[in-house]
């Protein structure tokens, strides 16, 4: 009995399969990507998502946040998702988007917005922003903290609410940056590019506070060098505390009571970091009492501030919109990370700037 028709069979059987698997794969890959961008951003990253041919986009093009509803309505059956700081992405989005979700994209450097458990839990990477908006959110920190230190706010307000007299000598004065101890907690990218930036202003001392030396970072500086010490002794040495910290669990609500009381009374406080890391009502009694001198604080919970909210009533609080990164390029640079990240997400390469999980 002759084989050879079976053999035949079954050799063009096989071949079919490889055939069709291989066609599958390829269906796979060229199979176009559904995504979500939650705002309107800077065109740059749209026209990249568009041009990569491979998205289907669904575009909530608004300045206001998509609601919550919405968010969880459009986010089903996403391949990848590109958000902003405003939303929070949890497990309730992660289930409502599905289990074919492959990348969540933030346009952030922050990422407390994310769970990242969560993403972990389900192998999702999340992309964020590092390095692109450090100059722009130091320098932001400068401005702020010149602008406490000197009154500026509250001084331009005189000019045009009549308070304005005669030139006096005891008016409108601050403390003193020349000369004086700066406190950075959180001696990562941005505190080091604002110790840089407060450095020709003839700062005495740095100081520095993390969760470990960052000896490489203190080389990028030129003297005076920042010196390592613990929290305590940063808050009871420092003229002026500036807060670059990220919101996690250890950090929320750090600059509390025990951190203001321990301050000098001519100190001033800046925060660009995340609001979160204040304990707000603490920061009120400390400015409202003179246990501190003033504030700066480009962060806050919530955001925005009520208008009702009590440190509005401070005039030694400058209180300003959450723009330590408002610099059109930042801004172009930080929504053109976050399409890429989306898009290497997608593809499942590494991401260009990925957040550890
Ligand atoms: O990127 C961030 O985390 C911000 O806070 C906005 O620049």
């Amino acid at each position: 009995m002759s084989y050879a028709p079976f053999a035949r069979l079954c050799r063009g059987f096989v071949s079919r399969r490889v055939v069709n698997s291989t066609l599958a794969r390829n269906m796979a890959s060229e199979r176009r990507h559904k995504i979500l961008v939650t705002r309107r951003v800077p065109q740059a990253a749209i026209e990249i998502l568009k041009d990569s041919k491979s998205c289907d986009l669904d575009h909530w093009d608004s300045d206001d946040p998509i609601p919550r509803g919405e968010l969880l309505n459009r986010v089903s059956g996403v391949d990848g998702l590109y958000c902003l700081l405003t939303e929070k992405i949890d497990a309730e989005l992660l289930d409502a988007a599905g289990p074919q979700l492959k990348v969540v994209s933030t346009m952030s450097v922050g990422f407390d917005h994310v769970s990242l458990p969560e993403a972990a839990k389900r192998g999702i990477p999340v992309g964020h922003t590092p390095g692109v908006l450090t100059d722009a959110t130091a320098t932001l920190t400068v401005a702020l903290l010149l602008a406490t230190q000197r009154r500026l706010i509250e001084a331009a307000a005189e000019v045009k609410n009549g308070g304005w007299g005669t030139w006096k000598p005891l008016w409108m004065c601050g403390p003193t940056l020349m000369g004086s101890t700066v406190g950075i907690v959180g001696f990562g990218r941005i505190g080091v590019a604002v110790a840089q930036r407060l450095a020709p202003f003839g700062v005495a001392r740095f100081l520095y506070a993390d969760v470990e030396k960052k000896p490489e970072n203190v080389e990028k500086m030129v003297t005076p060098k920042a010196e390592h010490v613990d929290m305590e002794t940063l808050f009871k040495e420092a003229d002026f505390v500036t807060a670059h910290t990220a919101l996690t669990q250890e950090t929320a609500g750090m600059f509390n009571k025990g951190a203001f009381s321990k301050m000098k009374s001519n100190a001033v406080f800046v925060n660009t970091s995340r609001g979160g890391v204040v304990n707000q009502d603490d920061l009120y009694e400390a400015l409202k009492t003179g246990q501190i001198w003033g504030a700066g604080l480009d962060v806050t919970v919530p955001e925005p501030l009520p208008l009702d909210h009590p440190l509005l009533t401070l005039k030694n609080c400058v209180v300003l919109p959450h723009i330590g990164s408002a610099e059109e390029s930042t801004r172009e640079a930080m929504a053109v990370l976050a399409a890429k990240n989306l898009l290497a997400g997608l593809t499942g390469e590494n991401l260009p700037a990925q957040a550890k999980l």
